[in-house]
């Protein structure tokens, strides 16, 4: 009798994928399966760092290091290549190296940009997605700062963020640190930089209680930041966004324009599966796709939905759950290969940061209200943590927030 090693393919090493091979690392033998990891880029970058190198404060090449680090080559092959189709049935995955064949799927391919569809925003936009979008980010705020300097034009002076929400606010905390600097580097008046934020919804960061809130509030309007609350954004175009108050269509001009307000799993989730909204799949509660047992579906291109029955709702998509989800798959992998039954994903949600700049923030930990240093604090212990996780001591020294 011939025995064969099963062939796990993992798609994606952001936090979701690279949790899931740490640990299978750890938990499956050499004889037991092949773990083949595939991602677009030959590093992990922290994505819940971008608004930083979108600001300027960090280098992008300080937010990732080289997914070689993580891979154990005796159990993991590492291949980087673009996923371009996931054949379900067939069990083979297409890539710009080859087709792929597996038993067990993870698909961990992570999130993009959403624009709704609002007219021009994906042409006159920059973005916090991916490295390359939050250096262009930058690049672009920074061009239009030198402009200034010959144009004398206001516009090239002003700043649109769209969206108010967790990156939207992470992103004007690090730039309010940041444009004073840059503007002295320049010989600019930072009282000539206007930075406007524009969000749909009559308020801002749900997750967080009012008081919570208004520190952020305070903390950015304090220091430049005008706040366009319940204003819908109708277009977006070479001069800024079109919005609309009260029915009344105003045009808000600015050089350089930003787009935080929305992100959706990969748009290959909708080539590859039925059901999915937003580039996301509902797994069933052991995480797998239905209908398909050894395909798990985990990170932002999954609903993982917290409670039953018609008030279920999806858990927020964060790398703090796709860490989770990474480590839950792993194991349910492990038990299947001992031919056991899979186990429900239970979240463990320890609590929510959101920086304001390097030394501030307002957060919640272990049910507890943090604010302004300590809060700041608490971040970098997260951030730091979560390389940690995944790419243990040697990494966690290297790339942690401590040094
Ligand atoms: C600025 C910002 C701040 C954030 N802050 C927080 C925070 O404070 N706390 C928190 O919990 N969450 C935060 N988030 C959300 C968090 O980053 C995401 O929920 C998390 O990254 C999802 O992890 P993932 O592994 O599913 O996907 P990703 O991190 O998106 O990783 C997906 C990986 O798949 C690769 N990939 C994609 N498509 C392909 C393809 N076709 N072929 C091959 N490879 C591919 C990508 O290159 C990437 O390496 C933040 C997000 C942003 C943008």
């Amino acid at each position: 009798m011939s025995y064969e090693r099963k062939k796990i393919l993992v798609l994606g090493a952001g936090y979701a994928g690279l949790s899931t091979v740490a640990k299978l690392q750890k938990t499956i033998g050499v004889q037991e399966a092949d773990i083949t990891l595939i991602n677009k880029n030959e590093y992990h970058y922290e994505a819940t760092w971008l608004h930083e190198t979108a600001a300027g404060s960090m280098n992008w090449e300080d937010g990732v290091y080289p997914i070689a680090k993580v891979v154990d080559n005796m159990k993991t092959r590492f291949i980087p290549a673009e996923v371009t189709k996931i054949n379900r049935d067939e069990q083979t995955v297409e890539t710009t190296q080859g087709v792929f064949e597996f038993d067990t799927l993870i698909v961990a391919l992570g999130f993009e940009s959403e624009s709704f569809g609002i007219k021009g925003m994906d042409e006159f936009a920059t973005t916090i997605v991916s490295p390359q979008t939050a250096v262009a980010t930058r690049e672009a705020i920074e061009k239009n700062f030198i402009n200034y300097k010959t144009s004398k034009d206001p516009k090239d002076l002003s700043i649109l963020v769209g969206g108010a929400g967790f990156t939207g606010v992470e992103f004007l905390g690090e730039l309010v640190e940041t444009l004073p600097v840059l503007c002295k580097a320049h010989g600019i008046d930072y009282n000539d930089v206007k930075i406007t934020c524009v969000e749909a919804m009559p308020s801002m960061l749900p997750m967080f209680s009012d008081e919570l809130t208004k520190y952020a509030v305070d903390f950015l309007e304090s220091r430049g930041v005008e706040f366009m609350l319940g204003t819908a954004i109708t277009a977006a175009n070479e001069n800024g966004f079109v919005v609309k108050v009260n029915d009344e269509e105003q045009r808000l001009e600015a050089s350089s324009v930003v787009w935080t307000a929305g992100v959706r799993g990969s748009r290959l989730m909708e080539e590859s599966f039925e059901g999915v909204k937003r580039g996301r799949i509902v797994v069933k509660e052991d995480l797998t796709v239905e209908g398909y047992p050894d395909i798990f579906a985990i990170g932002d291109v999954a609903a993982v939905m917290n409670g039953t029955g018609e008030n279920a709702r999806p858990y927020p998509t964060t790398a703090q759950i796709a860490m989770q989800l990474g480590e839950h798959t792993a194991k349910n992998i492990k038990l299947q290969l001992n031919g056991e039954k899979t186990e429900a994903f239970a979240y463990d949600d320890k609590g929510t940061v959101c920086s304001l700049g390097a030394n501030d923030g307002i957060g919640v930990v272990l049910g507890r209200e943090i604010k302004g240093k300590s809060a700041a604090f608490m971040k970098k212990v997260i951030d730091t943590r979560a390389v940690l996780k995944i790419g243990g001591v040697v990494l966690g020294a290297t790339k942690g927030k401590f040094l």
